[in-house]
């Protein structure tokens, strides 16, 4: 049985302008471990629950807790700190900086949290192999293809070994045999070092991979049956 305390989302609610009621007593408990996939219909509300479990964004109620401290009572410093130091994330639409090259861009959650810039580098090229893009570090975002920087996104969200890894559709730009390459990165991270992943996706083959595959509604997260 995975140690419930991870992740641990208590009654969270969250609200758009119009207003629209996007989810509200939402909970939610992610072991040491486990990998929990997120479905839902476009629109319903899975980025922006995202986003809230990162502390990137602000929930109208209820709580979030990674390893047992919530966002809420951390100043904006403090937050930044636990997302650097414990937390993966791939962003949708991947965020990855123009102006470095793609191994910088991998090196730089180490960079943020330890002064050994020739280790980050090692780490970054061996995280770049392992996505498939060995020998392309030197290379800049411009030059990539869209399953190319998801695959960059996905080597920077990993490279620090974060507890908590949070991925927004992140297989959705890869081709099968690709997304099979990454998603065994992500069981790797859970299986070997007790990493806790929460994915968003559409895709059966990252659902294969999750221990529990969630639904997104109005009234919280409910359990798809297999
Ligand atoms: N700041 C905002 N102002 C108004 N509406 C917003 C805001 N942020 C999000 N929304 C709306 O909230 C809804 C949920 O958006 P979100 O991106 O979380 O959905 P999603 O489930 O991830 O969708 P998709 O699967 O298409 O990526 C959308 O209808 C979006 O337009």
């Amino acid at each position: 049985m995975a140690d419930p305390s991870l992740l641990t989302v208590c009654a969270l609610a969250k609200s758009v302008p119009g207003p629209r009621l996007l989810f509200g007593g939402l909970n939610l408990a992610v072991g040491a471990g486990e990998i929990v996939a997120i479905t839902g219909e476009s629109g319903v509300g899975k980025s922006t629950l995202l986003n809230i479990l990162a502390g990137l964004d602000d929930a109208d109620g209820g709580e979030v807790a990674i390893e047992g401290i919530t966002f809420g009572g951390l100043d904006e410093t403090a937050r930044t700190r636990l997302r650097r130091e414990r937390i993966g994330f791939v962003f949708q639409a991947f965020h990855i900086l123009p102006y470095l090259t793609l191994q910088q861009n991998v090196a730089l959650p180490l960079a943020l949290v330890s002064p050994d810039a020739a280790a980050a580098r090692v780490e970054a090229k061996a995280m770049l192999a392992a996505v498939g893009l060995g020998g392309r570090g030197e290379g800049y975002a411009r030059d990539l293809s869209g399953g190319e920087l998801q695959r960059v996104a996905i080597a920077r969200a990993l490279v620090h070994r974060p507890a908590l890894i949070l991925a927004d559709e992140p297989t959705g730009n890869l081709d099968s045999e690709t997304a099979l390459r990454v998603l065994t990165l992500f069981a790797d991270a859970a299986r070997e070092r007790g990493a806790a992943a929460v994915l968003v996706t559409h895709s059966d083959a990252t659902a294969a991979i999750a221990d529990r595959v969630l639904t997104l509604t109005t009234e919280g997260l409910v359990e798809r049956a297999r």
